[in-house]
């Protein structure tokens, strides 16, 4: 139950669990080794604290409450002027209010920086002298490409909103729609027209309103039927307007008919759209290395491309995902993400859980990665493809490669490494040996990878054109 709903919270969150900062040893394999130093709570809570810190910089999940800006209200203003008494309404309308976009960009790698609430700016409210209010500025969300935006409970705010607005009595819901002139008092009003037997034209207002906020909420209705948000923002500067802001109010001159000369009344701006959404960062690279913690992949990403990731002797030494870029000399360039350990049990949320296999989920080819210098990398292998189906099935399924790293602990590697292509050989995935940290066998490695990618890029074309073909063809019989 704990293991459940702490997973439920991400990666984030699991990050801060106590539960695997006991590690010291580097190649365990059980699943309850993480448990063992389970009451040694004064070490425990120091490596706890240095770990909220760091998981603290980077965040892929986010839950997000995004409202537009309220509108401006109208303004009930009437012109004057020496000589002239009696001028005619000249309220400005309200401002509309800002909206909420969020916006991919390739300057940003975490979204730590986003608050859980993001409301845009109100519109300004109108003036008198017939000046409208300024729009309210939007609140432009930046999140890092590779960022999907889903909408939770989508018609949950609406209904909250209405039954709200059935608690209050006539009089606030009146308060709540109208700006009124000093001294006008739409009771009284009634209350007087109706004694002398004349027209009330603030009723027929109100019956305008009415009649448009019908309208407005029927609009409303039939756009969140269209369904909820989902926006895959997986290119920079991409965009995705979540909220839109209030629509201002209506100055005085809105209500001037040929009959009423004076409309002692405006309306006030209306609310924002409201939307609960969650954001979720899956990082788009090209190839993905996914290992044992230990196996050399920060080392492997480090001696082909320009990041520099930590390596270290003991596990977890990587608690985000890093992603370099490899550099050809014809000034081609792949993406490679790098990601933290993956232990037997990683799906029960053992080590750091399995949540981070989101940073590789979409990349073109899966390296897998492992340490030739252990006692049965086969195993190593095992282990992995197993965590990746249970993260997600097919997921082996994709395009995929072996590296051998540590093949410079010769004693261990030869032996290992033949036995290892024995016992692939069936599934067709090619071997490579290479020595991460003496960086022998790199550029072999890396032109394999391009060519790898290449060819994985080529078909994505190719299944594109046809599937845009076959569109085509659709619509012409159409
Ligand atoms: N001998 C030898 N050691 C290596 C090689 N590659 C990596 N190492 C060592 O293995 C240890 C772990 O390397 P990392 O790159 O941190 O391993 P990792 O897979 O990123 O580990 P986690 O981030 O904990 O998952 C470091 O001490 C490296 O120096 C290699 O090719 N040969
Ligand atoms: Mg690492």
């Amino acid at each position: 139950m704990l293991l459940s709903a702490t997973r439920q919270r991400g990666l984030w969150t699991s990050l801060q669990r106590p539960s695997f900062l006991c590690i010291h040893s580097c190649r365990i394999h059980s699943t309850n080794y993480l448990w063992q130093d389970q009451d040694d709570q004064r070490k425990r809570r120091s490596i706890d604290y240095k770990l909220r810190g760091k998981g603290r910089q980077f965040v892929d999940f986010m839950r997000v409450v995004a409202r537009g800006g309220n509108g401006g209200d109208g303004c009930v203003s009437f012109h004057r002027e020496k000589f002239l008494a009696k001028g005619p309404p000249n309220g400005g309308n309200g401002g509309r209010g800002g909206s909420v976009i969020i916006r991919a960009s390739s300057d940003e790698t975490t979204l730590r920086r986003l608050g859980r609430a993001c409301t845009a700016k109100r519109g300004e409210n109108g003036l008198g002298g017939g000046r409208h209010g300024t729009k309210g500025d939007d609140l432009v969300i930046q999140v890092p490409v590779g960022t999907i935006v889903r909408e939770v409970a989508p018609a949950s705010t609406t209904n909250a909103d209405e039954e709200e607005e059935e608690e209050l009595d006539e009089r606030e819901k009146r308060d709540k729609r109208w700006v009124y002139y000093p001294r006008m008092d739409p009771d009284q009003h009634e209350h007087e027209l109706a004694s002398t037997g004349r027209k009330n034209y603030f009723l027929e207002a109100e019956r305008m309103m009415d009649e448009e906020e019908k309208y407005l909420k029927w609009r409303e209705r039939k756009e969140r039927q269209q369904g909820a948000i989902y926006a895959d923002l997986a290119e920079h500067d991409q965009q995705v307007i979540v909220c839109y802001g209030g629509l201002g109010g209506y100055g005085n001159p809105h209500f001037l008919t040929t009959d009423n000369r004076s409309p002692k009344w405006a309306t006030r701006g209306r609310a924002g759209e409201q939307r609960a959404l969650t954001l979720e960062l899956k990082t788009i690279a090209d190839i993905g290395l996914v290992g044992l913690p230990n196996a050399g992949k920060s080392t492997l990403l480090g001696s082909i491309s320009n990041a520099h990731p930590k390596q270290a002797a003991y596990a977890f030494t990587t608690l985000h995902p890093f992603v370099g870029t490899v550099d050809y000399a014809d000034q081609y360039q792949l993406t490679v993400a790098d990601i933290p350990g993956l232990i037997q049990g990683a799906h029960r949320n053992v080590g750091l859980g399995h949540a981070f296999l989101r940073h590789v989920e979409r990349a073109k080819l899966l390296v897998y990665v492992v340490d030739l210098g252990g006692d049965a990398p086969w195993d190593d292998l095992k282990i992995l493809q197993n965590e990746l189906e249970q993260y997600r099935p097919g997921l082996t399924k994709r395009q995929s490669l072996i590296v051998a790293n540590k093949a410079d602990q010769v004693a261990m590697a030869k032996g290992n490494l033949a036995i290892l292509e024995e016992k692939v050989r069936a599934d067709k995935i090619p071997v490579v040996p290479v020595s991460a940290k003496y960086e022998k066998n790199i550029l072999k490695l890396t032109a394999i990878l391009r060519k790898n990618v290449e060819r994985i890029r080529q078909q994505e074309t190719e299944q594109r054109q046809h599937q845009q073909q076959q569109q085509h063809d659709l619509d012409d019989q159409d």
